[in-house]
């Protein structure tokens, strides 16, 4: 049977490869699978969002909203070691695999959580979310992903998103204009966006 990368429990093989990758400066190990989205380097898109993201000045933490392995939330967790940030994924191997590249990379402001979407967060609540939704799970979830986001987030908090143009760029600033009255576009690269939207 075929399987996404977004299911909840992977049972495809195993077959764990560890690799290198260099994000904001720093030289990172990481360890990826099978089931696991983008399997032997970080993928385009979110090495844009890295690289591009700058946290607001409005104190709180950070979350890294589908996090995978972890790329996203632990590059970000190194450059802001003053803040805590969370990483959730709906799949069980990518937080295992997320929380082992924390301890790999030596970075410990992070916490971590297996939920669907903001359902075991507990009405926590963000300064800053990012995230490289999960395209292939449907515009609905995504959208509804910018629809919690935006009640999970303290005030002048900002939602960050990187999305292709060919998979629904157009539809996510439209959604976001319409739940925060506007949206920036940070950076554009190869089709990719860097959106962003203020609560
Ligand atoms: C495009 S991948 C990005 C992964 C990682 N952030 C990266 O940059 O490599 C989207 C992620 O969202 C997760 N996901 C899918 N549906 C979800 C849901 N309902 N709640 C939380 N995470 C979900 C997937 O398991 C996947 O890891």
């Amino acid at each position: 049977m075929s399987e996404h990368y977004y299911s909840q429990n992977p049972q495809s093989k195993s077959s764990p490869r560890k690799w290198y990758y260099q994000l904001r400066g720093k030289n990172f190990t990481f360890e990826s699978d099978y089931g696991v989205f983008s399997k032997h380097e970080v993928d385009y898109g979110s090495r844009l969002l890295i690289e591009r993201f700058e946290a607001p000045l409005v104190p709180g933490g950070l979350l890294d909203l589908g996090c995978g392995y972890g790329p996203i939330g632990l590059a970000i967790a190194d450059s802001y070691k003053g803040r805590g940030v969370m990483l959730t994924d709906i799949n069980e191997r990518a937080i295992s695999l997320a929380k082992k590249n924390a301890q790999h990379n030596g970075v410990t402001n992070v916490e971590f959580a297996l939920s669907d979407r903001f359902s075991n967060l507990s009405g926590r609540q963000f300064a800053a979310i990012l995230t490289n939704p999960p395209i292939r799970a449907g515009k609905k979830t995504v959208h509804q992903m910018f629809e919690d986001s935006k009640n999970n987030l303290l005030a002048d908090g900002q939602l960050w998103v990187v999305i292709q143009k060919k998979q629904g760029a157009p539809s996510a600033m439209d959604k976001l204009k319409d739940l925060f009255g506007s949206v920036n576009v940070m950076d554009r690269s190869k089709g990719y966006y860097i959106l962003m939207a203020k609560k």
